[in-house]
């Protein structure tokens, strides 16, 4: 009888320390210049300036007449916004029609907004306020002022702000890129799975957790099960991270261990005391890039994502860790010797387990707005929440 002998398992490294580790394996990427359009979530990395000063002129804040002096005024021209300005000063007894935004004439004191003049065909008349409705220059934003600092992360306000200050292009910490393999010759990705398939319930939750650890998914690209497409595709161009789903135990079907050996990548994390998702890996690929080894049990996979990539993407991006601890308001029981992560809902009493939590199915963090971090031994005291990503 031949007895196959199976690979020994290492001792699964401790939840804390693994995160530790993969947070301390992330090397900021140097800052770049990225288009306003391809900015929006990343990192500011140098002070977002004022190239020009907001508004860029004195000009009229209201629809109406420039005057200056005081009433009546004869109207000696127009002026309107991105017209040509009005060449010459303004005279006391003097008006200019004027739209907003346009520039004030020089000697303008005031704008009279339309609905307070009284107007005839080449004279105007109201009460004019010395001073109002005009925005002057540099009023807003001084040209030069510091609006924001560095690793401010780009909203859509902030590149709306960035535009109006004469931004083409901003310095950022680039966002880290992902590709995702997903292997196995039993998921479909499409319609009913049939008999021995299942569909993949991986690659669709990856994109947006990747989004909210700060990093964006460059591809998806599906494997089948065989050491020879991951080698192919582990030695070939890569993103900042590839995350392996599924292939990450130790039977027949799953390469990722060996095919890292081949390629010479120095494994950092090879299994975590965590449950759901021990089977779960962080190497170093010799060119740089990270590789994640995720579990092929859907929770487990976004157990481990949680655990290990979302540290690694949060180094990339410089992203600080969000920390929040709570009181757990149900029965729940602690590992002897792993880390539990139990999905929880968020409530005045504390964060109460929704259950569903088995390894291979999402219902329970579905329901779920955070992962309660439960340790061993756990004897009722407050615990950390990992708060999941939400949508939208
Ligand atoms: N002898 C041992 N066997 C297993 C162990 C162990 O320690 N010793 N650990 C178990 C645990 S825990 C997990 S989790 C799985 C991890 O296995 P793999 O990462 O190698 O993944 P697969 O074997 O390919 O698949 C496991 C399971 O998940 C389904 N799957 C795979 N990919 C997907 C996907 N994209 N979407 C949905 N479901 C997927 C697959 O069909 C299997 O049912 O290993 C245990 N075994
Ligand atoms: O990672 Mo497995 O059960 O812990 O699904």
């Amino acid at each position: 009888m031949t007895v196959l002998r199976h690979e020994l398992r290492v001792e699964a490294m401790s939840w804390g320390p693994a995160r530790a580790l993969a947070t301390g394996s992330a090397r900021l990427p140097s800052p770049v210049p990225v288009p306003l359009s391809d900015a929006l979530g990343c990192r500011l990395a140098a002070p977002l300036v004022a190239l020009v000063a907001v508004p860029g002129a004195d000009v009229a804040a209201m629809d109406g007449y420039a005057v200056a002096g005081s009433g009546p005024w004869r109207v000696a021209g127009r002026v309107l916004a991105g017209g040509v300005p009005y060449d010459g000063e303004l005279c006391p007894g003097e008006a200019v029609e004027i739209a907003t935004g346009a520039p004030t004439p020089v000697g303008a004191e005031s704008v009279l907004p339309y609905e307070q003049a009284q107007a005839a065909p080449s004279w105007v008349d109201g009460a004019a306020e010395p001073g109002r409705h005009i925005r002057r220059r540099g009023e807003d934003i001084a040209e030069g002022a510091v609006v924001l600092g560095t690793g401010t992360v780009l909203t859509p306000a902030a590149l709306g702000l960035a535009a109006a200050l004469g931004h083409d292009t901003l310095v950022v910490r680039p966002k880290p890129r992902v590709t995702v393999l997903v292997t196995g010759d039993e998921v479909v990705h499409e319609g009913l799975p049939g008999p021995g398939r299942v569909r993949d319930a991986i690659g669709p939750f990856l994109p947006g957790l990747v989004e909210w650890a700060g990093g964006r998914v460059a591809e998806t690209v599906r494997l089948p099960d065989g050491q020879r497409p991951l080698r192919a595709r582990l030695a070939g161009p890569s993103a900042d991270v590839v995350v392996v789903c599924g292939a990450s135990s130790i039977g027949p079907a799953d390469h990722l261990r060996k095919v890292l050996g081949d390629l010479g990548a120095d494994v950092i994390v090879d299994g975590v005391a965590v449950r759901p998702g021990h089977p779960q890996l962080l190497a170093r690929l010799p060119g740089g890039p990270l590789v994640v080894g995720l579990p092929g049990n859907p929770f487990a996979a976004l157990a481990a994502a949680v655990t290990l990539l979302a540290p690694v993407l949060r180094g990339l991006a410089g992203m600080p860790a969000r920390t929040e601890t709570s009181a757990l308001a149900g029965e729940v029981r602690a590992h002897p010797r792993d880390t539990r992560l139990v999905p929880v809902r968020r409530s005045a009493r504390g964060a109460v387990p929704v259950g569903h939590d088995r390894p291979g199915s999402l219902w329970g963090v579905a329901l779920a707005d955070a992962l309660a971090v439960v340790p061993p031994g756990w004897a009722g005291e407050q615990v950390e929440l990992i708060e999941l990503p939400p949508g939208g």
